[in-house]
Parts: structure tokens; sequence; C-alpha cells
């Protein structure tokens, strides 16, 4: 059942046949409905079956009901009980078929409600499951997107695919009909409606491959349109007059896909135009048939209106179910996407797994890694060897681009060496479960992520199970400086932060550092990484912060990333990087003693500040 990555990479053009196998899904789209809820399920299922015979029970009735006028009218001393019987029970049978009707969009409403509940957190699951790798890679993000699409659709058609289910059975009837009296109809039948469905399997097949090779370029409209408008960009799209240049290239390139998109529906609606009229024609032919064989005396007045009604109910049920077939084979096309993402093949990180140390004791060794970002040629990292000892406190330091981050993923097993290895106690850390592996860190990255949510929560997100856990949360703000923050703050640790929600409040570049520099102080973790997180915390701060850093994580193993030179003089040994590869590993006071490049930069920083 799972699949990898790679071996859903179909190609872009989706035929007929890709339409009917993608049919395939449809069972286990039903399957997981039902399980979603069995109950709702079944109803909506039972109803369904109930209403299919309606149409052919209320035709049948009303044919009852002309023959019984007509004979009364003839009769000498006629008797209307009977008529009133028939009239009564197709009364009823409506109003029994209007409430069946309504318990099945209420039901097809909840249970698409539901499913979609439960649909998009199987994706929420499985995407934190996928690797670094695969979510910076462009051909993923398509896949996601038309998974993503698919949850959109989903509840049409889960209504759509119940409803085949319940016009099949109205269809069996209807046709049961016509053999029973004029077994020439169906022929005529079949004639108005088959080429009307080769017609829009074809251009359904023709829709899918088209909005399917346009994924990345709806990507990058949806793209546009949130950069477009929104409040995060809304002052450099102010500043630097970008309007035209984005609303340009929206139009541009929705006008692209307008434009072939208009073509194919043209196209379609011509085609479907001229099957239609030969629908009409056909219809027309089996009046005459119909009229001819009450002339002949063969079937009543009673048994014409009830074959031409059901003709025309057949030929406008069949032709409603086979463009609703064509709808389901497009959208069960973004199903099949949908479950190949969900059937995507994580590796089983637990199997042979090595248990993590209880303490790390040795620490990390990092051997001749080398690396290159995939799909990339240019080597980031270029043999980088050196100990980072348990207990020890390191600075990282080195121009931008050096690989200094890339060296942190590395560690925390976002991407694999290239080359070489990494080891932890003397066991390379691919060894361990990832998963567990990864809970030893505390880091804080500087593309941090502001969350919309309360700042109790934004703190609580370091160990998350811990959020109503006030002590902890308060001791985190203080030891971060995020308490200052707090001051102004209506709500104190509630208040809601960021501008999206109501009531909302911003915060400085600064104080959201705080906040997220208190997220490492909120779980115990054995290795901690600050990867530049303070850069736009004042010096006093920055330099209060990193006292109680080192402080505090006294004992423990940690990296620091930084380039203000009086806070990484702070560190036990310092790293300098410069194009992928070590410099220069020592102390401050070694690196400074010597002409190093450290010493270089140092002296230049604290000339700034003389
Ligand atoms: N996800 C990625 N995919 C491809 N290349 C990347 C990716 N992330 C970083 N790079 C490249 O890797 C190189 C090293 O980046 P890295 O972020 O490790 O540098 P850094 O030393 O942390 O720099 P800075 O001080 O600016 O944060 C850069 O050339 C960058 O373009």
């Amino acid at each position: 059942m799972a699949r990898r990555l790679d071996s859903i990479n179909d190609s872009k053009k989706t035929n007929v046949r890709a339409s009917f196998q993608a049919l395939r899904f449809i069972p286990r789209f039903f399957k997981e409905i039902g399980q979603v809820s069995p109950l709702l399920f079944t109803l909506n299922l039972l109803s369904r079956l109930i209403n299919a015979f309606a149409p052919v029970v209320i035709l049948w009735v009303g044919k009852l009901i002309i023959d019984e006028i007509i004979a009364q009218v003839a009769a000498t001393s006629p008797d209307y009980t009977t008529l009133w019987n028939y009239v009564l029970i197709e009364f009823g049978v409506t109003i029994i078929a209007d409430i069946i009707n309504r318990v099945i969009a209420i039901t097809d409403g909840l249970l698409g409600d539901q499913y979609n509940i439960v649909s998009s957190e199987k994706m929420i699951r499985k995407t934190s499951k996928i690797d670094m790798v695969h979510l910076e890679d462009s051909e993923f993000y398509d896949k996601l997107e038309r998974a993503r699409q698919q949850t959109q659709g989903r509840v049409g058609l889960m209504s759509l695919a119940l409803g085949q289910l319940q016009s099949l059975i109205s269809i069996a009837t209807l046709i049961a009909g016509l053999i029973y009296f004029q077994p020439l109809l169906i022929i005529l039948l079949a004639l108005s409606i088959i080429p009307l469905f080769i017609n829009e399997i074809r251009f359904s097949g023709q829709q899918y491959s088209l909005s399917r090779s346009w994924t990345t370029e709806r990507r990058e409209l949806d793209y546009l349109r949130y950069i477009g408008a929104n409040d995060k960009t809304a002052k450099e799209i102010k500043l630097f007059g970008l309007t035209d240049f984005i609303a340009n290239r929206f139009k541009t390139l929705s006008q692209q896909y307008y434009q072939i998109n208009k073509k194919l529906t043209v196209k379609r609606s011509i085609y479907s135009a001229i099957f239609n009229v030969l629908g009409v024609v056909c219809y027309y032919a089996a009046y005459l048939v119909i009229i001819k064989s009450v002339l002949e005396g063969t079937i009543t007045v009673g048994e014409l209106t009830f074959l031409s009604a059901s003709f025309n109910r057949l030929r406008n049920t069949l032709q409603s179910f086979f463009t609703s077939f064509t709808r389901i084979t497009q959208s069960a096309l973004y199903l099949k996407d949908y479950f190949d993402f969900i059937d995507l093949e994580i590796p089983d990180e637990h199997k042979n797994a090595l248990p993590l140390p209880k303490v790390v004791r040795e620490g990390f060794e990092i051997q001749d890694v080398h690396f290159s970002y995939p799909g990339s040629e240019h080597q980031v990292l270029k043999g980088v060897s050196f100990q980072l000892k348990a207990g020890e406190k390191m600075a990282f330091v080195g121009q931008n681009g050096a690989g200094k981050t890339t060296l942190i993923k590395l560690l925390l097993r976002f991407y694999e060496p290239t080359q070489g290895a990494i080891l932890l106690d003397g066991v390379n850390i691919n060894r361990y479960n990832k998963a567990e592996y990864q809970q030893m860190f505390g880091v804080i990255f500087q593309d941090f992520f502001r969350y919309e949510f309360t700042l109790r929560e934004n703190i609580a997100v370091g160990d998350i199970g811990s959020v109503t856990d006030d002590n902890r949360i308060q001791e985190a703000a203080r030891l971060s400086l995020a308490n200052e923050v707090i001051e102004g703050l209506s709500l104190g640790y509630d208040t809601q932060l960021g501008k999206r929600f109501k009531d909302g409040q911003e915060l400085s570049g600064g104080q959201w550092q705080k906040v997220a520099l208190a997220r490492a102080y909120m779980k115990d973790a054995q290795v901690m990484v600050l990867d530049e997180p303070i850069s736009a915390l004042d010096a006093r701060a920055e330099y209060e912060v990193f006292e109680r850093f080192i402080a505090l994580t006294e004992g423990k193993t940690s990296i620091i990333i930084s380039h203000r030179f009086s806070t990484v003089r702070m560190a036990d040994r310092i790293l300098v990087l410069k194009d992928g590869k070590i410099l220069e590993l020592g102390t401050h006071d070694q690196l400074m003693q010597t002409p190093s490049l450290y010493a270089e930069l140092f002296e230049l920083q604290a000339q700034g500040y003389k």
C-alpha cells in the first residue's frame, strides 16, 4: 500500500484510462467515510436506497390515476374511491420522499464535515513525519498542494458518489419499466446518451491534465495573492511600490490559465450541445413510438404518460449520472493524490534503533562531514571534523553562508551528510530513533516561528505538554527576559499575539526573540542550540540573556551561533567556519593570541564600540 515519494511522479498527461483507474480509490474513500461515523453513513445509505424507488413509484401511480380517470369518465355509474386512494398514495409517497431527501442532505453535510476534519488532521500529522529533505522540495509541495486541494472537494465528491448509487437503482427500475412495455425504447435511449458520456469522459481527462500541469503556477498564484494582500508584506509593498509588479505578474499568469481553461470549456460545451440535440431527436423518436402504440391500442393512455415520462426522466437521470460520473472520475484523480500523500512511506525509525544514551557521556564527534543540499551542486560543507564534548559550550562563527546553520541541521538530523559521519558517544547518530534523538535538543533558530497563539502557548511550544504549567512558563519567561514583555500586555500570558486574530497584540522583533528564547527553557534538554535567535535584542539585554544562558546550561552541551563577539567569547571554544571548512578552533584566549580571523574580527567589533 505504501508508496515511495519518487514513485508517484506521474506524467502530466492523464488520459481516460487514468480517470477510470482512479475510481479504484472510491471504495477506500467510502470505507474511510464509513469509519468516520458508521451511524450517519448507514442512515444516509438507507435513505438513498429507499428514495431510489420513489421516481418509478410516483410515475407508476400517475399512470394508474390517468387510467382510472379515463375509466371513470367512460363509466355509466362512476366510483371514484380507487382514484382518490391513488391520489392519496402519490401524495404520501411525495411527502415521504421529500422528508427522506432532507435526511440525505443533512447526513451528507454532517458526514462531509466530519470526514474533512479527519482527513485534514491526517494530512497535518503526515506532514510532520515527512523529512525536511522533502519539505524543502518544490515537487513535494506540488503533491501537497494537490492533496490539500482535494480537501476542499471531498465533501462534494462524497454526495456525488453516494448520489450515483441512488441514481443507479432509480435507473434500473425505470429501465425495467421500459423493457416491460417497449424494449425498442432502450436502443433509442442508448443512442441519445452514449455519445454524451464519451464526450464527458474525454474532456474530464483533459481538464484534469491541465489542472495538474498547472500545479506549480497555481502555487505561485497563491503566493502572489498572499504577498499582495498581507499585513506582513504591506510595509515593503507600499514603500517599494511593488503593487503593480505583483499585480501584473499575478494578472499575466492567471490570464494564461484563464485562456487555456476557457478554450477547453468552450470546446467541451460545444460538443455537449451537439450531442444534446441528438438526445432530443431520440426523445421525440421514442415519443412517436409510444404514441403509435397507443393509437394501435397496445398500450393505454396512462401507460403513454408513464413511458414518455420514464423515458424523459431516464434520459435526464442518465445524463446527470454521466456528468456526475465524469466529475467523480476527475475528483477521484485528486483523491489519488491525497491517498498517494497519505501512503507515502516513512521509514520505520523504531526498527533496529539503538536506545539513546540517558546522559551524553563523551559528546559528539563530527567526522569529515561534507554536505550539499538535495538538488544542488554547491558543496556547503567540505570536510568538517571536530569534537563537541559533553558539557562543552561551543560557539560557531563565520561569514553569512559559511555553513553554520547547515551544520546544526545535520546535527539535528534534518539532513544526512553526503559524506562523513556524526557520532554521539561513539555511535553514528542515524542509528538512534530520530524522534527520540531530536527530543534531546532544545533549539531556537534565527527564523523561529511566530505563532499567532497566546503568549502562554507561544512559550509552551518548547514543551507543549506543559501548556498549563504556569510555574514553568513563568520561570522560562523570567530566564529569557520575556517576563518584561508581559508588562505591556493587557491580558498577561493569555494575550493573543500577532494581528491576525481578534484583540491580537503585535510584539517588537526583540520581544518576539525573548519569547522564542523562553521556549528553549521550557524543557530540560540535554543539548541546547541557539542559532542567532537574539540578534534583535539591545546590547544590554543580549549580554544579560547570554549570561543567564551560560549559567543555566552549566554542565550541558550547547552551541551558540552569533555574530556578536562579546557574546561569543563566553563560550568554552569557538569554531570559525569559512566557505564550508573549519578555519580556526580554540578558546577565546588561544585565538586571540595568534593572528587569526577571529582575532581580527573581534578587534574590528571592539573598535566599533570604542
Ligand atoms: N534549504 C537549502 N537548500 C539549498 N541551499 C541552502 C539551503 N539552506 C542554505 N543553503 C545554502 O547553504 C549555504 C550555507 O547556509 P547556512 O544557512 O548554513 O549559512 P550560515 O553560516 O548559517 O549563514 P548566516 O550567518 O547568514 O545565517 C548558503 O550558501 C545557502 O545558500
